[in-house]
């Protein structure tokens, strides 16, 4: 399956090995073009090799997927400081990978993962095994690119390591993708047999309390969530519900994170930021109308939104913040003074572009530390929403709403942002949607504003099934 013929491994390994000993590295990185095998099929069959994590990462234009599976190395903190710590480790780890050659944008060593919404979140149950950050470095990572196909293999190892040993992981892996990286998932969706939203009118109270605060306090916006759950007749599979994704897909991203019994998975149409070299993008998405039915029902309901001053209201604290926070780090910067629509499956949101060139020496995670959560997920001001959004949420939001993404060792990465998501445990999801408040929004509609952004997963999950 794997191009490279058995002589040029045996060759690879050896010179590779030599190299990384005298320089006492403790990883080796090897890069492969391959013929297409759908990356579906090695994220559905990971347990094959005795895997417990899973990533799953596409793009609008599916210009990058990407599917990592097993974990080299994990890098988790649970400290103040994670964005840093992560940083430092993911550095420390590029200095002891040893990599033949410069790889291909989205192949070679990279670090997949994400982060809780809050830093110090309460300890939840239904999170433990995500904890405030995560990441790990894949064994084995399939990219997908307008270039083609790719494995990455990644490789442990010490002073007693042989090329035998390589060889005998690297010929595990070639007979896995040999055996699965063409073969079919089978795709059974499980029953919905209970679908219960959270705490309804107690959320109704909370957004009434917030409308109230805005009044007395210098708070201006706050975004609350709410939950949804949903139990099925048998265990949700993953791969099913990311194929449903992407099937009926108009979002920017679906993702995947699976850490062992344990998956989050967003459709979101939000980008927090993406670097490639000195180049950085990200958007404002906040303001939201459901479509209609007919393409005259969306003019109008687009039309509305673009003159809605409640939603323009909603989306300018985002701009303001957006365009406030870059200025920090960026010589250029670009953002539309108007903002125009973006369509997902059921809503239509107000969107403005942001394009900007960072200084040389900023870093991903630096600014992805400085825009978390933005007033599309948080609020206006920052901390006053913040805190309120922790007095009136009765869950825990995890890694709902938060940076989820990927970055390799030039501080390339796109970090989405993780909402329109669920967490799937066995049999169960629970599904996240959060909207908005300001002091003109309307309780029931926020409600009913909710109560649609939970549809697309909820239908991916197979708990409409009956309702079409
Ligand atoms: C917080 C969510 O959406 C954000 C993104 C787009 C529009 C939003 C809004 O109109 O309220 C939210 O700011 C969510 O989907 O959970």
């Amino acid at each position: 399956m794997l191009r490279t013929g058995q002589l040029e491994s045996i060759a690879f390994f050896e010179h590779s090995l030599q190299k990384a000993k005298a320089c006492s590295k403790r990883f080796i990185c090897k890069v492969e073009k391959i013929m297409n095998i759908h990356p579906l099929s090695v994220y559905h069959f990971y347990h094959e090799l005795g895997f417990t994590e899973r990533f799953y990462w596409s793009n609008q234009e599916n210009s990058l997927i990407l599917t990592g599976i097993g974990t080299l190395v994990p890098f988790h903190h649970s400290t103040e400081e994670q964005y840093s710590a992560i940083e430092k480790e993911w550095k420390r780890f590029g200095e002891q990978v040893y990599i033949e050659q410069e790889n291909c944008f989205g192949t070679g060593p990279i670090a997949l993962g994400g982060f809780s919404f809050f830093d110090n979140y309460k300890n939840d149950q239904d999170w433990k095994n995500f904890g405030t950050s995560h990441f790990y470095v894949p064994k084995l990572m399939v990219t997908v690119t307008n270039e083609g196909t790719f494995i990455t293999s990644n490789y442990e190892i010490n002073e007693q390591t042989t090329v035998e040993d390589l060889l005998l992981q690297y010929k595990e892996y070639d007979d896995f993708l040999e055996k699965f990286g063409m073969k079919q998932p089978s795709f059974s969706q499980s029953e919905c047999i209970n679908k219960d939203e959270f705490e309804p009118n107690e959320w109704i109270q909370s957004v009434k309390e917030a409308i109230h605060q805005m009044k007395n306090e210098e708070l201006e916006k706050v975004v609350l969530n709410r939950t949804l759950n949903a139990t099925f007749s048998a265990e949700v599979n993953s791969t099913n519900v990311i194929y449903e994704l992407e099937a009926t897909r108009n979002v920017n991203y679906v993702i995947s994170y699976q850490l062992k019994d344990t998956v989050f998975i967003s459709a979101t149409p939000e980008r927090l930021i993406s670097k490639k070299n000195n180049t950085v993008s990200s958007m404002c998405l906040a303001g939201s109308a459901a479509k209609g039915i007919t393409k005259e029902e969306n003019t109008e309901a687009a039309n509305w939104l673009l003159n809605s001053k409640k939603n323009n209201g909603e989306h300018a604290f985002v701009v303001n913040y957006i365009r406030e926070t870059l200025q920090q780090y960026c010589n250029e910067l670009s953002i539309p003074s108007t903002p125009r629509i973006m369509a997902t499956k059921s809503l239509l949101h107000l969107f403005t572009p942001v394009e900007g060139k960072v200084y040389n020496h900023v870093s991903l995670f630096e600014l992805i530390q400085a825009l978390h959560p933005t007033p599309a997920l948080g609020g206006f001001p920052k901390e006053e929403a913040c805190k309120l959004i922790r007095e009136l949420e009765p869950v825990d939001r995890g890694w709902y709403g938060a940076p989820i993404g990927w970055i390799d060792l030039n501080g390339n990465g796109d970090f989405a942002v993780g909402i329109r998501s669920a967490l799937i445990k066995e049999n169960k999801a629970k599904l996240y949607a959060g909207c908005g408040v300001v002091q003109d929004s309307k309780p029931e509609e926020e409600f009913f504003e909710t109560g649609v952004k939970f549809l697309p997963m909820l239908n991916a999950l197979g708990g409409l099934r009956n309702e079409r």
